[in-house]
This record gives C-alpha cells, sequence and structure tokens, in this order.
C-alpha cells in the first residue's frame, strides 16, 4: 500500500481547529483521554481473547507505557491492547463517532460564550484533545492478530496521512511531538513530576499498569527502567472509606463523560445471591440528549474484572434511565456470548436488586436532604412520574413515595405521606389542581371552596402528573379527587337543598343560557364551590379532565380523540348573577351574548384557546360600549 493523504470529516476538522486555537485550560487532560483509550483497547482485546486466544500472541503482560523525552520534546503512550487495522484508522481517527466529542461539540455550537470553553477540562474530546498540546501526533498500531500494521499522522489541520509500516508487538504506540507555545507552555508535560501527578490524579483507578520511563542513578551509572505510577485498584472495588468525594466525582467525570460533577454517588457491595459491586450515579442535571432518541440507558457491566459490555439495558428500569454507573459481579461466567448474556436469568435479578438499591438511596435522600432532592426532582422527577403509569401501573407502588408535589401548604413541595399527615379529620379526599404554571392555578375560581374548607390542594403543574395520579388512584387509602371535577361534593345537606331550590327558581334563566351554550356545554348548574368567582368551568363524570384533553390535542392523529365533558357552573350569591337575573327578565334574548361571554371566559381561565376569540372581543365591546351610554 502506497502512503495515502485523507481529509478529516467536516466536524472533525471544525473540533480540531477549537482545540488547537481556543482551548488554553484544561490542557493537562490529553494525557487522562489517552491512557483511557489505551486501557479500553486492552479490555477489548481481552474479552475477545476469551474466545479466541489466538490473539494474545503469547503476550499476556498488559500494560500501557509511557516514555517522556525533553530533548526531542516527544512524549509516547503505549498499549499493548487490540490495535487498530487501516479501516479502524480512518474512521477512529478521522471522523467524530464517539459520545464524548459529539456531545462536546453539540454544547459548543450552543453556546455563545467563549468562557464555556472551560467545559473542555470536564468533558474530554477523547484523543483529538491531544492536538492541545501536539504540532504533530504520530499513531503506530497493529490490530492483534494481524500481520500489517499502519502509520497515521497529522498536525491536526485537514489532513491526515497513513502509511503501512513494520509493527512486531500488537497495540498502539502514540507519539505527540509537544508544541512550542511561549505563551502557554506545554513543557511541563514531559517533566516527570507532572505526569506522576497527572496518572495519580486522573488514571490511579485504571486496571492495567501505567508504567513511566524514569532514570535511576546507580552510583554512576544511570539507567533506565519502567516504574508503574498507579495504584491498579478500581475504584469501586475500594472501601467506601477509602475514597474522597473528589475521586468519586473525578471517576465520574472522566468515565461517563459529563461535564458537571454528579448529584450523588451509589457505592454498594452486595454479598448474597448473586455477588456483586456497583458504583452508580445521578448526575446532577438532565444529560443534554436525554429527551432524544440517542440517549441510551444502561450500566456498564464487568465480571472479573473484565470489561463486558458499555450499556447493559436489564441493568437499569426505564424510569431510573438516569442512573449511570457500573455493575462488577464475578458470578458471570465468561465463555457465554453477549447475546446469551443478555437473556441471563441472573442478570434479571441483579437489575431487579440493584433497582431496589437506586429507590432506597432516592427515599434516602428525600429523607434527609430535601434541598439536593429537589434538584434531583427537578432533572429527573418527569421520569419518575412517568414511571409510575407506564408499564400499566407495574412499578407504581415502588416510586409513589419519590413523588413531591407544590401544594396549597406553604412554597415548599410536599410528599403524598405528608399531605395525608395533614388532612383534616372530615377530609377523605387528596384534593388536586392540574394546569399548566402554577401562579394560575393558584387562583382557579375551583379552588374557592376547597380551601375555604381548609382542605390541602396538590398543585400538578406537569403533563405526566394527572396521568400518575390517575394510575396511583389512591394513597394510602385515600382517593385522589380533581377540584375540577363536578361531583366535589363539598356540601352539606343543608347547603344542598337551598341549591336545589334556587335552580328550581331559575329554570328559565338556567335553560336560557344552556339553549345558547348547547353544542358547548353539557350542563348548566348553580354552585357552591366559587366564593368571589362569578362562573368556571367544571369537568364531568366521564372521567376526562381538561387537563388530559390538552395533553392528547397535543398527539398528532389525537387532536379530537378524547374531549372532557363541560360544565358552566354558576355562583348564585355573586353580583353578576343577579344582574342576569334582571336582564333575563327585561330581555330574554340578550341572554345569548352573555351566556357565550361567560363561557369564554371561563375557558380562558381554564387555560383553553377560545374558538373564535375576535368574536369574544367584539362582544365586550359591544358591552362597554352599552353600559356607557
Ligand atoms: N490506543 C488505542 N487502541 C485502539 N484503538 C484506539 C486507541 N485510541 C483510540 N482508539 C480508537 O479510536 C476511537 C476514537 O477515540 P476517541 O478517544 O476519539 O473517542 P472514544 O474514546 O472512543 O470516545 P469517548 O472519548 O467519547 O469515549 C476509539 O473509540 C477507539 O476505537
Amino acid at each position: 500500500m502506497s502512503k495515502e493523504t485523507l481529509n478529516f470529516q467536516t466536524e472533525t476538522s471544525e473540533l480540531l481547529n477549537l482545540v488547537i486555537h481556543s482551548i488554553y485550560t484544561h490542557k493537562e487532560i490529553f494525557l487522562r483521554e489517552l491512557v483511557s483509550n489505551a486501557s479500553d483497547a486492552i479490555d477489548k482485546l481481552k474479552f475477545l481473547s476469551i474466545t479466541d486466544k489466538g490473539l494474545l500472541e503469547g503476550d499476556q503482560d498488559f500494560k500501557i507505557e509511557i516514555a517522556a523525552s525533553k530533548d526531542k520534546k516527544v512524549i509516547k503512550i503505549s498499549d499493548n491492547g487490540i490495535g487498530m487495522n487501516h479501516d479502524e484508522l480512518v474512521a477512529n481517527l478521522g471522523t467524530i463517532a464517539k459520545s464524548g466529542s459529539k456531545a462536546f461539540m453539540k454544547a459548543m455550537k450552543e453556546s455563545k460564550k467563549q468562557s464555556d470553553l472551560e467545559i473542555i477540562g470536564q468533558f474530554g474530546v477523547g484523543f483529538y484533545s491531544a492536538f492541545m498540546v501536539a504540532e504533530k501526533i504520530t499513531v503506530a498500531t497493529r490490530r492483534a492478530g494481524e500481520e500489517k500494521a499502519y502509520k497515521w499522522e497529522s498536525d491536526g489541520k485537514n489532513t491526515f496521512v497513513i502509511d503501512e509500516i513494520k509493527k512486531e508487538k500488537r497495540g498502539t504506540e502514540i507519539t505527540l511531538h509537544i508544541r512550542e507555545d511561549k505563551e502557554n507552555p506545554n513543557d511541563e508535560y514531559l517533566e516527570e513530576y507532572k505526569i506522576r501527578e497527572l496518572i495519580k490524579k486522573y488514571s490511579d483507578y485504571v486496571r492495567y499498569p501505567i508504567n513511566l520511563e524514569v532514570e535511576k542513578k546507580d552510583g554512576d551509572k544511570t539507567e533506565k527502567i519502567m516504574e508503574t505510577l498507579n495504584s491498579m485498584i478500581p475504584i469501586w472495588k475500594k472501601n467506601k472509606t477509602d475514597v474522597t468525594e473528589e475521586e468519586y466525582n473525578e471517576f465520574y467525570i472522566s468515565k461517563f463523560h459529563d461535564w458537571e460533577k454528579p448529584l450523588m454517588n451509589i457505592h454498594i457491595k452486595v454479598e448474597g445471591n448473586i455477588d456483586y459491586t456497583a458504583l452508580l450515579y445521578i448526575p446532577s442535571r438532565t444529560p443534554m440528549d436525554f429527551y432524544t432518541k440517542d440517549y441510551e440507558k444502561g450500566l456498564q457491566l464487568y465480571t472479573k474484572n473484565v470489561f463486558i459490555m458499555d450499556k447493559c439495558k436489564q441493568l437499569v428500569p426505564d424510569h431510573f434511565r438516569f442512573v449511570k454507573g457500573l455493575v462488577d459481579s464475578a458470578d458471570f461466567s465468561l465463555n457465554i456470548s453477549r447475546e446469551i448474556l443478555q437473556q441471563d436469568r441472573q442478570l434479571q435479578s441483579l437489575g431487579k436488586n440493584i433497582q431496589k438499591k437506586i429507590q432506597r438511596e432516592l427515599e434516602n435522600l428525600l429523607k434527609n436532604d430535601r434541598k439536593k432532592y429537589e434538584l434531583f426532582w427537578d432533572a429527573f422527577g418527569t421520569d419518575i412520574k412517568a414511571g409510575i403509569y407506564s408499564e400499566y401501573g407495574l412499578h407504581k407502588d415502588n416510586l409513589k413515595n419519590l413523588l413531591i408535589f407544590h401544594s396549597t401548604f406553604s412554597d415548599d413541595k410536599t410528599t403524598l405521606s405528608e399531605y395525608v399527615s395533614r388532612m383534616t379529620e372530615d377530609q377523605k379526599e387528596i384534593y388536586y389542581v392540574s394546569g399548566e404554571d402554577l401562579e394560575s392555578l393558584k387562583k382557579m375560581p375551583q379552588m374557592e371552596a376547597v380551601k375555604e374548607k381548609g382542605y390541602e390542594v396538590l398543585f400538578l403543574n406537569e403533563r405526566v402528573d394527572e396521568f400518575a395520579i390517575r394510575t396511583l388512584m389512591e394513597f394510602d387509602g385515600k382517593p385522589f379527587k380533581s377540584v375540577t371535577e363536578s361531583n366535589l361534593d363539598l356540601e352539606d345537606e343543608m347547603e344542598k337543598k337551598i341549591l336545589e331550590e334556587s335552580e328550581g327558581e331559575n329554570k328559565n334563566l338556567l335553560d336560557g343560557i344552556q339553549d345558547a351554550l348547547k353544542d358547548k356545554i353539557s350542563k348548566v348548574k348553580l354552585t357552591n364551590r366559587l366564593k368571589s368567582s362569578a362562573v368556571c368551568l367544571v369537568s364531568g363524570e366521564n372521567g376526562i379532565s381538561f387537563e388530559m384533553e390538552k395533553v392528547m390535542k397535543d398527539i398528532p392523529g389525537q387532536e379530537d380523540a378524547v374531549k372532557a365533558e363541560r360544565i358552566l357552573e354558576i355562583n348564585p350569591s355573586h353580583n353578576l348573577f343577579k344582574a342576569l337575573k334582571s336582564i333575563y327578565e327585561k330581555s330574554p334574548e340578550e341572554i345569548v351574548d352573555y351566556a357565550d361571554i361567560l363561557y369564554n371566559q371561563a375557558l380562558l381561565v381554564e387555560g383553553f384557546q377560545l374558538d373564535d376569540p375576535v368574536e369574544f372581543s367584539n362582544k365586550i365591546t359591544n358591552l362597554l360600549i352599552k353600559a356607557s351610554k
């Protein structure tokens, strides 16, 4: 094969341009990235060699080596991992395929501020980050089990060159030709102390020895020896007490490509039916791709220190899909293929066990650190609520204690059991009101009577809320009840009787309003539910609420699939009702316009769009003119 010169994919060029020209902070992470690639490459080889011993080529002494030369201004990082063949070289080091770099580019594109370049420190852009310190990079590599070896070389501008070479040992050797830069010198990366420091800081847990070539003086002689810099104990195998918060965070950031430290970690060692260790993290905010189809849930799976798979889906349920982390269990036989592993019953029961642990940790957080729990809730509460109604409510009993909502009780959110503990003796139901934003919910007319009774009302201000609540149906034996339902049943017998009489006396007026609105509402009623408001809409008994109707409307193809039954309720003690009565007595035909205005007002309060806003506005205008005469 002759030498070929290839262009970087456009996105890669953009990324490289950024890396080379704009980023001066956090340069040191390049070493972490290269070491982590080397360690991944050994992991891959180890895994493949289970079924194909030949790949080892007689060398099982897995290691990563670093050598630096101040004279030549180069630093070399080599590994005896899987290596790359020609096509892999082109694909892996010519395009951006991987999560870290892709997410980084996306974040960069979305942010306008230069200071956001800081995020690279936490992100890492993989291999390409080496161009922060190198003016030229040479990669020599041979794929395990193959004969041909290749050299990849580039100055990170627009092109890279690939050439065939001889390389006896399998694996990859990366040579960085350190960039001269007076303003932002890179020379320290050639110093032994710095390399030691960086490996300790970022790569101590790497399971293979990271050996640095150091000079040792022996009398007059100096000789070069290899010294292992890392402790090699995977962080998850250490005792909790031996790991600092910072180490946990550092591990998360480098391993799971977040740019913010996690909200919390869950480090568990379980001995039982299945022995396992898990190190799980809850991110501190919703990942950028969380609501796209690119987001994949799952935990990394290791067995006996060998990496098996990256996103093992069975280990976390959908409602905890935000959890990142890894699970290491010696109880899996390694000879099974990934496909068989996926059906493994052990895996299912491991998943169940992990699910319980996550749940317990969240319950503890809710109990012990409400502030932090609210941060969690802001990021992932929607998923918990969706988890309640998905799979036909299969998980509702597990998840119901994790719910928190705003309520009329205070500005803080409340759990359902806190709500129940505050219920008054005569209160039989848990009241809620649903709608889009808290401020308008607080002012909903339907709330008035419930509030006057001294009952607390939950605010369901997210779309999934009502679906979750309806799946639950009850909590602690107390059914949920929407304050906008028609049969609120708050009155005593006396009040009911007075209302009925009043409806009888005003039958003509009510019928007149009903006739005027016949296509729009199913009924007009007088109500005790209102105090200072004149009218409101409530939903009927077909079980569909206004909020559900709105949600369904937004689903393409379902626009008219469900409609809540609308009942117009009028407050008989309000001056407006008296005014309606006198208008009806004088000229019954005028009631048509009034009815329409009342109905539209009630719609507005409910957050609905008016069928004909222009007509509504004209009617109001006419009324105002009339009033001024
Ligand atoms: N030392 C190596 N040995 C074998 N393959 C390597 C090595 N370094 C990099 N690669 C290959 O190049 C790919 C790209 O590396 P890069 O560091 O850019 O991203 P990544 O590490 O895969 O992604 P991320 O950083 O998001 O995990 C890797 O996925 C791997 O296939």
